[in-house]
């Protein structure tokens, strides 16, 4: 037997088929709730974690699903094996088959120790960490000093990917936490303009730059950081300088002492971390800088906690596990192509972009590990943006669109911000929402708002129904604290992964992203060559040969 057969095999798979085509797509929300007083009872779960702040509450009970649709879900995931899936990553086992590598950050954050995988590199985690520590608590106590004896007062992260988004998110997250007189810029554009605004707010002086690359050897992340270097040292004049204020993290220890950054101010992490879930590795170092290692800690902390979740508790009482079931209920059997992630909370501005490449750059695939073409969808679009902005941009189409998009309310009971009105607006808002998607407004509601004669209009009553019916997860914690931040995250790190391990895929390369960087390392030669006459010849076709030659005719001379 296949080790990674194709879902739709499965047993479980083939009789929520025949589910969904009986009763599936027909179920509804307010039939549901009328039927059942207690729904909100049998389909929520509360996270706990005893050593952390972190704690939440999961409403799934907006769901389409039934008791039986529950329970067959919850067999495909036995079925699939997710379970041993699951402890074979925590157990250190090459999961990532493409490129034989164990996928360990949740080693990164087992600080107390309670699975260390025997994998090479484990043993160092506990020194880069305090290497970390004692880097960040210098700079942010001044100890560390620039050229000409300053205090840092700004750091640029230079990054992109993995190295990039999750420090911006959690700094933008935490930024309640953060130290308001240390400037923090992250660039990871390409563009020059994203490096040229950094550099035109900070002072060669007192700046620190963070090179971020897990490989050292992505295009952006380099050319990034060799220009921020030239730009210093237009200044500082003395290459001896850049060992105060360039400092690297990678696994790849040669490459960043060829750019020219001292071994003591390299932070190194292993290839058993991944890019996208590396910020609890040297990658975070920008986030210990701007809210303290303390904080840093806590986040870990609480990500361990939802580790040890994920780990032990038994799937019908496993978040993750939870909402990777119903996110597959919805992609493969309702046939939706997007999920949003909405946060009422303005510090999590950032958290959708994050989990567009945690979720998009992990799932996107469509062979098995076995190598076969699946025969369903897999990884959903995901995107969203903080609460309420959202609402006066794009929920009309999920309130009326033709589409069904699954979303996740997330939302603080208390604010870092309690401003006279502000919270109870807000959190009517985000309780207001999935009420309205679930349970919309009936032909009969809306004639009865309007004046006898728009009652006859069809198309004014029309468009003003909601079908309703239209599925959430609501997820309600405290406060937005490192350690609840750091179980959040890893809640969607680990579903992300459970649904991996049923499509069959492998969610820990991205072998997705090479091409377009190949052809494009093509092409610039012909741009820096600039000879128009030599487009025809270079072997593209004729859309980017067109271009190309547009390009070279209207560029700047
Ligand atoms: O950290 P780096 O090696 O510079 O990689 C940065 C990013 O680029 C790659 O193309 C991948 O798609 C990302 O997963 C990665 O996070």
């Amino acid at each position: 037997m296949s080790q990674h057969p194709l879902a739709s095999s499965l047993q479980a798979w083939k009789e929520l088929e025949q589910l969904y085509a009986s009763k599936g797509k027909q179920i509804n929300l307010t039939k549901a709730f009328k039927d059942d007083p207690k729904r909100f009872e049998t389909y929520s779960r509360s996270f706990n974690s005893s050593k952390t702040d972190a704690s939440f509450l999961t409403d799934f009970s907006k769901n389409l699903i039934d008791d039986e649709i529950y329970k067959k879900l919850l067999s495909l995931a036995k079925e699939a094996k997710v379970e041993q899936q699951r402890d074979d990553m925590f157990a250190g086992k090459p999961i990532n088959s493409s490129e034989g590598r164990s996928v360990l950050h949740i080693a990164l954050r087992d600080l107390p120790q309670d699975f260390n995988p025997p994998v090479e590199g484990v043993d160092e985690v506990k020194g880069e960490l305090e290497h970390m520590k004692q880097f960040s608590e210098q700079v942010r106590n001044g100890q560390w000093k620039g050229y000409t004896g300053k205090q840092i007062d700004t750091i640029v992260n230079i990054g992109i990917g993995g190295s990039d988004l999750g420090p911006v998110m959690v700094c933008e997250a935490l930024k309640p936490y953060a130290k308001r007189d240390l400037t923090a810029h992250f660039v990871s554009n390409i563009d020059g303009t994203h490096m040229a605004e950094a550099l035109r707010a900070s002072n060669p002086e007192t700046t620190l730059f963070i090179v971020a690359s897990k490989t050292f050897t992505t295009q952006e992340t380099i050319t990034n950081a060799t220009t921020a270097r030239d730009w210093f040292l237009k200044s500082a004049g003395d290459k001896a300088h850049v060992a105060k204020h360039f400092v690297a993290l990678s696994t790849n220890v040669k490459a960043a002492t060829e750019f020219g950054i001292d071994k003591a101010n390299m932070f190194k992490f292993w290839d058993w971390v991944g890019g996208r879930y590396s910020l609890w590795s040297a990658i975070g170092l920008s986030i210990c800088l701007v809210i303290g290692y303390n904080n840093f800690e806590q986040l870990l902390l609480g990500a361990h906690e939802m580790d040890l979740h994920y780990k032990n508790t038994p799937l019908d009482k496993n978040i993750p596990v939870l909402l990777a079931l119903f996110g597959i209920w919805y992609t493969d059997f309702h046939g939706c192509q997007a999920h949003m992630l909405l946060p009422y909370d303005q510090y999590m501005c950032r958290f959708a972009d994050y989990f567009q490449q945690g979720d998009m750059e992990s799932n996107g695939k469509t062979i098995t590990k076995d190598g076969e073409r699946v025969n369903y969808e897999t990884g959903p679009i995901i995107a969203g943006q903080a609460g309420t902005n959202g609402q006066h941009a794009f929920y009309q189409e999920i309130h009326q669109g033709t589409r069904l998009i699954p979303c996740d309310f997330l939302a603080p009971a208390q604010s870092h911000n309690p401003l006279g009105p502000h919270h109870d607006i807000l959190i009517s808002n985000f309780l207001a929402q999935p009420e309205a998607l679930a349970f919309g407004k009936s032909e009969e509601e809306v004639k009865k708002e309007l004046s006898a004669q728009d009652q006859q209009n069809s198309f004014l009553v029309k468009s003003k129904i909601f079908e309703g019916n239209r599925p959430t997860n609501s997820i309600m914690f405290p406060k937005l604290t490192p350690a609840v931040l750091g179980a959040l995250i890893a809640m969607y790190e680990h579903k992300i992964a459970t649904q991996g391990f049923i499509w069959g895929i492998n969610s820990f390369d991205q072998m997705g992203v090479e091409l377009g960087k190949v052809l494009a390392k093509k092409i610039l030669p012909l741009l820096q060559g600039g000879d128009v006459s030599k487009v025809d010849g270079a072997g593209h076709d004729s859309s980017t040969s067109g271009l190309t030659k547009y390009y070279l005719t209207h560029r700047q001379k």
